[in-house]
């Protein structure tokens, strides 16, 4: 593990454009993937554009770590360049002219070694590119060019790594490539990594927090399985609406093609999975894919039915409930009917079944 003397990044922002308005407070974590959420015109650029300072916001207060970078209380403005930050934009933007490893050197020629977080050659291995090292960018491919960014982007040892959809302009083949690459860096990595999607799925697969905005405001923040499940959140009344929960893979039943996994929520049973036993996996668990029922089914074409306890539920429109519930340690949606609800009586602290249709691999 490589470690970071960045303790949190603090943020009190506020800007004014003519039609839009950004105005947040947020405290967040030292190390893994933030994920910034919400739709097109929330401000998610812009919000990452004035912690990197390429925006002045009227008030402006933003300490990564120790490091004072904004204080607009005091005057006090550090400008983009003497902020250690990196930038990892939809397009790669490498230096056309410059091999591969002539991009990586540009990069860490301008470090003193004692701010070197790691080596370069970790940075290679991160993101498999050695074999790329003598190309010249227009010799790559998309997600080639984009990996080549990112590990550029390490290779300056930077404080906070900012990435404006990284992913957005390759097709979906290429970001099927590339995420593994994106969730093995906060395994890897102990800086904080701010990340700005539309994707739920990269949501989903990247986020260990999430933080969604919605015209210029923060509408909900905070460890993504808490964050995704909460029913005064935006995304628990969402079509897309699912649960994510981390485990561990136990076993496998080839005969079957079927995989075991632990969670703190319980045992599941998930599509074969081409791991070793023990390996980490991340699972998403869509709510319209979970549904309720008093007794334990005695039989069930169904394999994952866990006991559970209502939390709470809401009223989501159009005939639907989102239900909020307690399994083992875990938390998980259901979208039933509202018909149903009210006819299996659903309230709070009810002990029930739930039935997952469905699983998917998130990671
Ligand atoms: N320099 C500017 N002057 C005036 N308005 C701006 C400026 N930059 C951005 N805006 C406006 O601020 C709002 C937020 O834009 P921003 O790019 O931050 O949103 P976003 O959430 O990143 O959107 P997308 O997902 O489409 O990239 C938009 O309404 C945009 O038109």
């Amino acid at each position: 593990m490589i470690m970071s003397p960045v303790p949190s990044i603090q943020a009190r922002l506020r800007l004014a454009y003519d039609q839009f308005a950004l105005d947040v407070d947020l405290n967040l974590p030292a190390s893994g993937v933030t994920v910034l959420f919400g739709h097109s015109g929330s401000g998610k650029t812009t919000l990452l554009r004035c912690i990197a300072g390429l925006e002045r916001p009227t008030q402006g207060f933003l300490k990564i770590g120790a490091t004072l970078w904004q204080d607009s209380e005091h005057d006090f403005f550090l400008p983009t360049h003497r902020r250690n930050l990196a930038y990892v934009f939809q397009e790669a933007n490498l230096f056309p002219h410059l091999s591969v490893r002539g991009n990586l050197d540009y990069a860490v020629r301008r470090l003193r070694t004692k701010d070197r977080l790691f080596s370069l050659e970790q940075a290679i291995e991160l993101l498999a590119i050695g074999p790329l090292l003598a190309r010249l960018p227009a010799r790559l491919s998309g997600g080639e060019r984009q990996r080549v960014a990112i590990a550029r982007a390490l290779a300056a040892s930077p404080d906070v790594l900012l990435m404006d959809e990284p992913l957005a302009a390759l097709d979906e083949q290429r970001k099927q490539d590339i995420l593994p690459y994106l969730t093995g860096l906060h395994q890897n990595l102990q800086i904080p990594i701010l990340y700005v999607t539309h994707s739920l799925q990269e949501v989903n697969q990247l986020a260990d927090h999430l933080l969604v905005l919605a015209a210029g405001k923060v509408v909900a923040c905070g460890p993504l399985a808490e964050t995704l499940t909460r029913l005064d959140g935006p995304m628990a009344l969402d079509r897309q609406a699912a649960s994510v929960w981390q485990g561990k893979l136990v076993s496998h039943e080839a005969e079957y093609h079927l995989s075991h996994a632990e969670f703190a929520g319980g045992s599941l049973s998930l599509p074969y999975l081409d791991m070793p036993v023990g390996s980490p996996v991340r699972i998403r668990i869509y709510a319209r894919d979970v549904s309720i029922t008093l007794q334990p089914p005695e039989a069930s074409s169904i394999l994952n039915i866990l006991p559970a306890s209502v939390l709470a539920l809401s009223a989501m429109g159009q005939g639907q409930t989102v239900v909020q519930l307690a399994v083992g340690e875990e938390v998980l949606l259901a979208h039933i009917t509202q018909k149903s609800a009210m006819l299996l009586n659903v309230r709070p602290g009810m002990a029930v079944y739930v039935q997952i249709k469905g699983t998917s691999i998130v990671r």
